[in-house]
């Protein structure tokens, strides 16, 4: 299994360039199922989870040309993905292939709304909260969908095709958002979304499902309205930028203190944590290349900080926060509104003598001047990048073990860390 051995103490300076999100990636692959043409997608980022998804839509039969780099190309550059659902031969998502993965649940929406039956396992995913898909459930019940629960999968039919309807969500969801704009693209009839997610992956995936044909309008607001059509058709379309991503390497100059611009990041997708690197003392400067991080010489400053749907703080960026708290000058409190359990990371900060307790879904942080290495295992993919972050600004050597969970979601983490100065590296085997 793979190590990853970073020694600590380097500011960061340089040029990292954000790769496109996983987290719209993912369900703009899915939502190839929903058409008999090619659907193109460009800054596909090179991930596991992009990897595993191209092995579950190939299981239903989809044929996936990833396009090579081509002269000018910039080394970073995404990969351009023709995906065509032309003929889909398997309305089944394996148990083997789906619990590694979450979002590989919601294939069932178009495999649902287009071929009328879909036999889903429950998912997998990230360890953090106990993440059930009874929401999911319900708005597919709500459009017609009958669905039970055998041997550990979702067996969804429709045997008329899915009908619109008003689907109220008691809590925001971005799975169930996903899903319930997919499903109802081709519902017969209008479907209204209530409390729908606002984050900025639905809006990229309802502009995708637009250009194929679909009538959404509303996404990026709580309350979605697609009138469903009878087909969609081919479409390209360009994944926006990750800012998870983005955040994460905001927060590690903050931590180690420097210089970076991050290319191509969108500020407009993450500024409340913007706002709260501010807070802690780091000087973001908005530009036209995506954002400049710098913190020179001023300690990081303590904060009060919820997680919550978009636009509030993502949970996605909570791990990171605790890990740049860890030193601060003073006490922080981070509450976690969004998953249940999403503390894992507590733990293996602590090895790096961060002191740091919990009450209920609410972290205090009580800052140190000085992290220390260790070894470390990850377990979460964005509580394992926490462990990065910690790594590069502590005193010594750390070596974070199961990275295959950093794998998921960062994109050649150790190359850009260390083109900006980070002493970095994978350990194979
Ligand atoms: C692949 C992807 O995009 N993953 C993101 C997505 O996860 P995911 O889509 O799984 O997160 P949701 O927004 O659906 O979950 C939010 C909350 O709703 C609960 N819930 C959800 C569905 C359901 O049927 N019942 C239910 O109770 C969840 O347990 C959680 O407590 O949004 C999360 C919240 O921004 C992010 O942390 C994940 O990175
Ligand atoms: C929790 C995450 O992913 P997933 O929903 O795929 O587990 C994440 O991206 O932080």
């Amino acid at each position: 299994m793979d190590r990853i051995r970073i020694v600590g103490g380097n500011k960061l300076n340089g040029i990292i360039p954000i790769s496109g999100a996983k987290n719209a990636a993912l369900p703009l692959m899915i939502a190839s199922l929903l058409t008999d043409e090619t659907l193109i997608l460009d800054n596909v980022p090179r991930l596991a989870d992009v990897a595993q998804l191209q092995r579950i839509l190939g299981n239903h039969g989809l044929d996936i040309m990833s396009k090579g780099k081509r002269p000018g190309d910039h080394e970073y550059q995404g990969q351009t993905l023709h995906i065509s659902a032309a003929n889909i031969i398997d309305t089944t998502a394996p148990y083997e292939l789906v619990s590694k993965m979450r979002a590989s649940f919601w294939v069932i929406a178009p495999l649902l709304a287009r071929m009328h039956v879909a036999k889903v396992s429950l998912p997998g995913g990230c360890a953090i909260g106990t993440r059930p898909v009874d929401l999911l459930i319900m708005a597919l019940e709500k459009l017609g969908a009958e669905l039970q629960i055998d041997g550990g999968y979702v067996i969804a039919r429709a045997p008329g095709g899915l009908t619109g309807a008003e689907i109220d969500f008691p809590k925001v969801t971005v799975s169930g958002t996903h899903v319930a704009l997919m499903a109802a693209t081709l519902a017969k009839g209008t479907t209204v979304i209530n409390n729908a997610a606002c984050e900025p992956e639905i809006v990229d995936v309802a502009d995708c499902l637009n250009k194929m044909g679909a009538k959404i309008s509303g996404a990026g607001t709580p309350r979605i309205v697609i009138e469903g059509v009878k087909k969609l058709h081919g479409a390209r379309h360009t994944v926006l930028p990750d800012r998870i991503e983005a955040g994460t390497y905001a927060m590690a100059v903050a931590m180690t203190g420097g210089d970076v611009q991050l290319a191509g990041a969108r500020p407009e997708l993450l500024q409340s944590a913007l706002d709260v690197l501010t807070e802690a003392g780091a000087t973001i400067t908005p530009n036209n290349e995506g954002i400049r991080v710098t913190r020179n010489g001023a300690g990081i400053s303590p904060v009060k900080v919820t997680t919550a749907p978009f636009p509030g703080f993502p949970t996605d960026l909570q791990a990171q926060l605790m890990a740049l708290m860890a030193c601060a000058k003073g006490s922080s409190h981070i509450t976690e509104t969004i998953f249940e359990n999403r503390f894992m990371h507590v733990q293996e900060l602590a090895r790096f003598g961060a002191r740091i307790s919990l009450d209920g879904e609410t972290a205090i942080i009580d800052g140190i001047a000085k992290l220390r290495g260790a070894p470390v295992m990850a377990t979460d993919l964005r509580a394992s990048v926490s462990l990065v972050i910690a790594a590069l600004a502590a005193e010594g050597e750390t070596t974070v073990n199961r990275v295959y969970h950093l794998d998921r979601g960062f994109e050649r983490l150790e190359e850009k860390l260390s083109a900006c100065g980070a002493t970095i590296e994978r350990i194979s085997g």
